[in-house]
């Protein structure tokens, strides 16, 4: 069965969920289209080359040049030279306004491949064919595209949409179990913050449904993610804020401007709805996280880390009790994510002053108010900060070994 989600933006798209579609490549890539280059990672060199001849295939009738692009798999992609490295084959084969690139793989190749879309010429059309359940529920999704920098994560990047999605299910066979289970911390957030149905069907099934990659119940899991995904973003292309959305987030944003924050000193900011900055949920630590791990930690993971530390946060600023607290631990635990960190804060601190989030000097956290609703708390204080990490720590904690 094939699900079809639309996005409504200003530029609806589809994103179609099902066994085999990425066949369905040839009807995305357009009509007038002479050149379309494949972005994949090593680990899909021969998925990509099977791609590229069913693409050849479909247009058998017409001339069409079909270049693939192999990049490094995962976050190693995401950088300036491997950007470049792009350019230069968009140059080298006259790539222009009317072609079409391609971002097949994870959610660090499609933002790599968005952002090449985005720059080249100064936006050219793309279309995602995801293969991670990250990516099809997240990453693929909304148009966030872009690159890390020694600075940190994302820092560099457009807002440029796709033309459409397509999530086979069949490529998720070959993901490695960890991959799989760092997509479903993103499947989780969204329960969090917009659809508890998504959490009451993860504690409800078991594991064992959930983490296989063949079972009806994953297949439920990312259309529910990739339908928050798709309403979020459609209410706030651009994370100016605001925009009720159907999903009710509320906070920050609204009329008085995107970065207007209500209160100071650990506040929730209170306006109209806090829009696409909800989707951020746990990201301030865990992208602060990844950039001190070198990226040796999976993003799931390290979001999955922050989704318990402002947990924790918003419980000691009395916007949530303790066993909402409680409920982060468990299901994230029972998917084997890591609800516990050692290590120094300190880092972690400087690299979050660096969140996209950040309004001059003045972090910014999503945080819930209650499951399914956000809101912005803004400013808290250094200590509350401190001690939100502090309960991070494992039990019975060692360096190192909290994760
Ligand atoms: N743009 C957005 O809105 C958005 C949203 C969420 C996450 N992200 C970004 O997405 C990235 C994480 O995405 P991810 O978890 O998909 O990681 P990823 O792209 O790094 O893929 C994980 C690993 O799996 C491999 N892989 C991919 N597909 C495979 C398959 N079908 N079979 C076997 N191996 C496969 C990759 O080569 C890589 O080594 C991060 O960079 C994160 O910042 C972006
Ligand atoms: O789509 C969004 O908006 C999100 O925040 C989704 C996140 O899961 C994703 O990791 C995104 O790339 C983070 O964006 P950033 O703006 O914090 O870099
Ligand atoms: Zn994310």
């Amino acid at each position: 069965m094939t699900v079809r989600i639309r996005v409504e933006t200003s530029a609806p798209y589809d994103v179609l969920v099902g066994s085999g579609v990425s066949d369905q490549l040839a009807s995305l890539v357009g009509d007038d289209v002479r050149r379309v280059a494949i972005v994949h990672p090593t680990v899909l060199r021969e998925r990509a080359a099977r791609l590229r001849s069913t693409l050849l295939r479909e247009q058998a009738t017409r001339a069409l040049d079909v270049h693939l692009l192999e990049v490094p798999d995962g976050e190693a992609a995401k950088n300036a030279e491997v950007l470049q490295y792009c350019w230069d084959v968009l140059g080298r084969t006259g790539f222009t306004r009317s072609d079409v690139v391609v971002g097949f793989g994870g959610g660090a190749t499609t933002d790599l491949a968005g952002f090449v879309a985005a720059s080249w010429l100064r936006g050219v059309r793309f279309v995602n064919v995801s293969t991670t359940v990250l990516g099809m529920v997240d990453a693929a999704v909304g148009g966030k595209t872009g690159i890390n920098t020694a600075a940190g994560k994302n820092l560099v990047g457009a807002f440029h949409e796709p033309v459409g999605v397509l999530c086979d299910l069949d490529l998720l066979v070959d993901l490695p179990s960890a991959e799989l289970r760092s997509g479903l911390a993103e499947v989780v957030k969204c329960g969090f913050i917009a659809d508890p149905s998504i959490l009451e069907l993860i504690e409800g099934v078991g594991t064992g449904a959930v983490l296989d990659p063949t079972s009806a119940i994953l297949a439920e899991l990312v259309a529910k993610g990739i339908r928050v995904k798709a309403q979020t973003v459609a209410g706030d292309l651009r994370e100016t804020g605001g925009g009720a959305g159907p999903w009710a987030a509320r906070g920050a944003g609204g009329g008085a401007g995107p970065w207007a924050a209500k209160s100071t000193g650990g506040g929730a900011e209170d306006d109209s709805g806090i829009g696409r900055e909800a989707l951020n949920y746990g990201h301030t630590l865990g992208h602060a996280i990844e950039r001190e791990e070198r990226y040796t930690v999976r993003h799931g993971e390290a979001i999955s880390v922050g989704m318990v530390y402002v947990a924790e946060l918003a419980h000691r600023h009395g916007l949530i009790d303790a066993d909402l607290v409680q409920r982060h631990r468990d299901v994230l635990s029972s998917l084997s994510l890591p609800t516990t960190w050692a290590g120094a804060f300190s880092p972690l601190l400087a690299a979050m002053r660096l969140d996209k989030k950040t309004r001059g000097d003045q972090l910014r956290f999503v945080v819930l108010e209650d499951l399914g609703r956000t809101t912005i708390l803004a400013g808290p204080d250094e200590q509350t900060l401190r001690d939100s990490f502090a309960a991070l720590a494992a039990p019975s904690s060692s360096p190192g070994a909290a994760r």
